[in-house]
């Protein structure tokens, strides 16, 4: 028998999360007895705070339930023949140190992950956030070698992926971020231009100087005011991927306009939601190519790493917060 940790949602998130929202308990796990099953812990390993959080918890969990979310643990008991003891996988197996899986929600690391690469990276730029920025990219902005890329909340998970991609693509890089470090290391990661977008007098002009003639490709992370202000600045038949929301997230009351439909009539503009998932079909073509990147020294990965289970929920809003450069990670 194994106490397992968990994090449960104690209160719906009302505005900004607050630590007393979340609750921390134990729970017994039985002994495996099943075939199919195994049992999985991530001791020592690492778990992911990502801002789908925010509004997933409101969308499909009640008050009491364990918060949602991945981690890369390792099998420690199993009786499924696909996942033998010493195996690392993804786990969408939310906010517990210990569980048991019949398998469904859980994904080998790809077999050529190398022995020195960080396994963490498996829940960043060679994970979910990685393919977020691969296929909103090559599918929904559709970019070309010479065209002009922005990306907002730049300096995060997704888009320091999607700014390097977009120049291993052959295009001019625009980054907005919100701290004059996480600016700085933009540029140190290849972005032609960045600016910090919470210092600056105006964002319209900002968005004019780095890019004069406008922006063929807007990969939009953040939403609200400054999506706005940016979609007047795409060039004709400009693509906008909508990524997240993340100025949003937090509303108790919905944001109002200006609205989008004028300069989307006048510039001929396509603009796209889309979630990760779409592509599972093609995960591991996209895994592929990051882990070659990353490998390749073409990709440069920073993570931003809280230690303990404990710290979770503070690791959590500590994100939503803008503190995190690169990807939030809680290590265990
Ligand atoms: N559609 C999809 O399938 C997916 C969508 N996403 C979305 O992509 C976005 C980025 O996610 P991810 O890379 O994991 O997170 P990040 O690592 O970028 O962390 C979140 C960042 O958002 C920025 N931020 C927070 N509040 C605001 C605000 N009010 N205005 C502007 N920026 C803000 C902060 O950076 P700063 O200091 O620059 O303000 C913060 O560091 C999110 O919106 C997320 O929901 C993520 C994965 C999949
Ligand atoms: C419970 C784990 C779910 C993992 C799926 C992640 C999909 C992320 C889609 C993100 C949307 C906005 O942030």
């Amino acid at each position: 028998m194994v106490t397992a940790k968990v994090w449960v949602l104690k209160k719906h998130f009302e505005g900004f999360p607050k630590t007393s929202d979340f609750d921390l308990k134990k729970i017994e796990l039985p002994n495996l007895k099943d075939g199919g099953k195994c049992s999985a812990t991530s001791s020592y390993f690492f778990r992911s705070v990502d801002p789908y959080m925010r509004p997933y918890s409101r969308r499909d969990m009640k008050e009491g339930d364990i918060m949602i979310g991945t981690q890369v643990a390792r099998i420690v008991e199993s009786k499924n023949p696909a996942f033998t003891v010493g195996a690392f996988v993804v786990a969408r197996s939310g906010w517990r140190t210990h569980f048991i899986s019949d398998g469904k929600d859980l994904q080998l690391l790809p077999s050529s992950w190398p022995e020195s690469l960080p396994k963490s990276l498996a829940l960043g730029t060679v994970g979910m956030p990685g393919l977020t920025a691969y296929f909103g990219l090559l599918e929904v902005c559709r970019m070309k070698p010479g065209e002009t890329v922005l990306v907002n909340a730049a300096a995060g998970a997704v888009g320091s992926v999607v700014g390097q991609l977009a120049k291993i693509g052959g295009c001019k890089v625009v980054g907005c971020a919100g701290s004059d470090e996480k600016v700085a290391y933009l540029k140190k990661i290849g972005f032609d231009e960045a600016f910090n977008y919470k210092t600056v007098t105006s964002l319209d002009e900002a968005l004019r100087k780095a890019s004069p003639d406008g922006y063929d490709c807007f990969f939009d992370n953040v939403g609200g005011e400054f999506a706005s202000i940016a979609i007047n600045q795409m060039k004709k038949y400009g693509r906008i991927a909508v990524c997240g929301a993340i100025s949003q997230y937090n509303d108790s009351v919905p944001q109002k306009g200006p609205y989008v439909q004028v300069p989307m009539i006048f510039k001929e503009l396509r603009m796209e939601g889309f979630i990760v998932t779409r592509w599972n079909n093609r995960r591991e073509e996209g895994l592929k190519a990051l882990l070659k990147w990353v490998l390749e020294g073409k990709v440069k990965c920073h993570e931003q790493v809280t230690e303990g289970f404990e710290n979770m929920p503070i690791a959590f809003i500590g994100m939503l917060k803008g503190e995190n450069l690169g990807k939030a990670i809680v290590k265990i």
